[in-house]
């Protein structure tokens, strides 16, 4: 019997200002997968994660199923409570007032914003993933004082607090100096490596951010999969070159991961 899917897309063209940006895309994430998308700026990683919340919508004729969803005939809003998406983009949300606890407890309902009160074990949880995520001690600052970073900490405890089915991290080590990413990457591997049932996305412009334990993944320039398959098969220094338009060299390291220099 074929693996069930957690995402299934298939003859998606995506159009946004009135220019294709997403061209007839096939891609298909088994449930419990661990997938990278890699691309260079404008490749349409954020258009496609868009796509799979809804945020934006496929031409006709395509299919977008996520989590057994088939978009079209599914309560979006519910099906997004499934789903934890971190985005530095998020943080154009978390210029308010709120306390770093406030919005990781936003997570309960998958609100941007706190509009019940909490239960104490909720509060409990949140505290627990703050810690966990060595954040605990911005529990009562406001997140719009917070560096980049910081903000990028919490918003992945906020996500972990939904219990999520789905996670998309897009570029979530984006703003974090070399010990907060290699610490952060840390602790994704340790989500993959422990939460077995939850499907995980990971999506970057860096090669050296790509954990081995992502062992699928595609590249996309351009809004087109240049290659897809297994991690070790793809990145390789003639796609990456290709992706990227400049040749680049590849060193791996004694733990798998690779390093992109400059020939
Ligand atoms: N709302 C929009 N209207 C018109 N064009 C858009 C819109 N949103 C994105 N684009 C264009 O789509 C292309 C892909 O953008 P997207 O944000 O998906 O790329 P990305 O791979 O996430 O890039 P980055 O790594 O820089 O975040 C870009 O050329 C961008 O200018």
């Amino acid at each position: 019997m074929a693996n069930e899917l957690a995402i299934r897309v298939e003859n998606a063209s995506v159009y946004l200002g009135g220019r294709e940006i997403i061209h007839d895309m096939n891609w298909r994430v088994e449930k419990g997968g661990r997938c990278f998308i890699l691309g260079a700026n404008g490749a349409g990683k954020t258009t496609l994660v868009k796509t799979l919340m809804g945020y934006a919508w496929p031409k006709f004729g395509a299919t977008v199923e996520v989590l057994g969803n088939r978009f079209g005939r599914t309560n979006l809003v519910e099906l997004r409570k499934k789903i934890a998406w971190v985005s530095p983009c998020m943080q154009q949300f978390t210029e308010t007032d709120w306390t770093g606890l406030e919005m990781v407890l936003s997570g309960i309902d998958g609100t941007l914003g706190l509009f019940r009160k909490p239960l104490p074990e909720e509060v409990d949880q949140a505290k627990a993933l703050m810690k966990r995520f060595r954040c605990d001690h911005l529990a009562d600052q406001q997140i719009f004082t917070m560096s980049s970073g910081e903000q990028v900490k919490i918003l992945i405890a906020r996500a972990l607090l939904t219990r999520p089915e789905l996670v998309i991290l897009d570029e979530p080590s984006v703003y974090l100096d070399m010990a907060g990413r290699e610490f952060l990457l840390g602790e994704i591997e340790h989500i993959a490596n422990t939460l077995p049932e939850v499907t995980i996305v990971f999506i970057t412009q860096r090669i050296e951010d790509i954990l081995p334990v992502f062992d699928c993944g595609m590249i996309l320039a351009h809004g087109r999969i240049v290659s897809s398959g297994k991690r070790e098969e793809i990145l390789d220094e003639e796609h990456l070159s290709s992706a990227f338009g400049m040749p680049i060299k590849l060193i791996r390291n004694k733990k798998g991961r690779f390093w992109a220099v400059l020939e």
